[in-house]
């Protein structure tokens, strides 16, 4: 071979034979919803090829590129046989709250013993708890354990996670929990798409009102200038409208602010009382809202025809003992839907796979449904399924290897998913042991 051939015809990684590669999208598709959810594109003996800038080249099958001249003299720089495996795109992880410090394991003993959420919370537990002791912790220590909380994530095949600040609630912390997600966002393997959660939850001695104001008229000041300096990423920007915590006119407030910004609406709503969350982010032209275990008949209309992504979070029923989000109608309706590990203190879970299993078991999606969830449609949440959530050429080449023939082992085996390794842009970024 020459070495201008070679030059041209070297790539970064070939997955080669695998018995599946479920490449969910052929067709580019930004995502789906309705009856789509259920399909998903998968290739049988089938070779990925990813190139020198990290995107995939080449998906199909084996035979079909043995024809072509280009890929007999190809050279790769890892060629990794995937016979008995399957390849799913990297999985996107679409609410994380992972930048904290402490933990609330005696309030999970709490719960499990009879206490409620807001029972917790509204005795200075809950978020408030966390605030407090992430306010006490160093950038330093944050950045720590978000970067060791990130590594959990990619081990059970997350690529792309959402990442909420949250736990500072003034300027000054929710600016240094932001800069900590960049940080993080700068060194990991993990893509990080980050939100501005300054409205988390009422500070201790404030109104909810006051609390508001204070949002819009001095944090997200302060966070949109670092953002315009370079000292943050903020792609969405987060309110917890809940009763006891931030109302419809405060939500309605504080993400038009938001909005104004340049921020993507992304927002808790609906969860453990009906807010007409559902209503607001549809009027607002919201991306996406999160839990909906409460949400209405019309609320369900309203996000189906403006395609406002739902993303379903099963650990936070299934650990607060509540009825799931009504998943099916919302489905069938037509609302697109994405799925989050809802990471945080009070759901203490980083595995995608775990949560396909959720959905599946306890929300009746499919699987087809909960892997498209997990991955084209919560990239799309994020606005950036131009890159993420399926392997298609120009897209990014993030591939989960699967140990099994079968892709749908990655979530009957539930908390310990077979996966053999998982590449960030044709790059090996975890290996795991059998
Ligand atoms: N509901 C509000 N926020 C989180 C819980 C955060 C916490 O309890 O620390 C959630 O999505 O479940
Ligand atoms: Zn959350």
């Amino acid at each position: 071979m020459s070495t201008s051939t070679e030059t041209n015809n070297r790539f970064k990684l070939r997955l080669r034979n695998a018995a599946q590669v479920v490449a969910v999208s052929t067709t580019r598709e930004t995502f789906k919803k309705g009856a789509a959810m259920n399909t998903v594109a998968i290739i049988e003996d089938a070779t990925v090829v990813v190139g020198l800038d990290g995107t995939v080249v080449a998906v199909a099958r084996e035979t079909e590129l043995a024809t072509q001249q280009w890929y007999c003299d190809a050279v790769f720089d890892d060629d990794v046989d995937a016979r008995g495996k399957a390849v799913v795109p990297g999985l996107v992880d679409g609410h994380t709250h992972p930048v904290w410090a402490g933990d609330r394991v005696n309030e999970f003993e709490q719960k499990l013993a009879g206490a409620t959420y807001m029972e917790i919370h509204l005795r200075g537990g809950g978020i408030g708890y966390t605030v407090a002791q992430t306010r006490a912790a160093s950038e330093e220590a944050l950045l720590e354990l978000t970067m060791g909380r990130l590594d959990r994530m990619l081990a059970q095949g997350t690529t792309l996670v959402e990442a909420k600040s949250g736990y500072g609630l003034d300027a000054d912390s929710e600016l240094k929990l932001l800069r900590v997600l960049k940080r993080a966002k700068d060194a990991h393997a993990v893509a990080v798409s980050p939100t501005f959660l300054g409205a988390h939850s009422v500070p201790r001695g404030m109104s909810a009102a006051d609390a508001a104001a204070d949002v819009v008229h001095k944090q997200l000041p302060v966070v949109v200038a670092a953002r315009d300096a370079g000292l943050v990423d903020v792609d969405n920007i987060d309110v917890f409208m809940e009763k006891g915590v931030f109302d419809y006119s405060q939500t309605d407030g504080i993400l038009s602010a938001g909005k104004a910004a340049g921020l993507c609406l992304n927002f808790h709503g609906d969860e453990l009382n009906h807010m007409q969350a559902a209503e607001l982010g549809a009027k607002l032209g919201a991306r996406a809202i999160s839990h909906l275990e409460e949400i209405s008949k019309d609320g369900i209309a309203a996000m189906a025809t403006n395609n406002v992504f739902g993303v379903l979070l099963p650990t936070t029923a299934y650990v607060l003992r509540i009825a799931p989000p009504p998943a099916r109608e919302m489905i069938d309706s037509g609302v697109p839907i994405a799925l989050g590990s809802d990471f945080n203190p009070n759901a203490h879970c980083l595995s995608m796979p775990f949560v396909m299993n959720l959905a599946a078991v306890t929300m009746k999606m499919t699987l087809n449904e909960a892997l498209v969830a997990a991955t084209l449609n919560s990239a799309a949440s994020l606005n950036k399924s131009d890159m993420h959530g399926s392997i298609e050429v120009g897209k990014w080449g993030n591939l989960v290897l699967i140990d099994s023939p079968l892709w749908t082992h990655l979530v009957y085996e539930m908390v310990d998913a077979p996966i053999a390794a998982v590449y960030v842009k044709g790059s090996l970024a975890k290996k795991n042991s059998k």
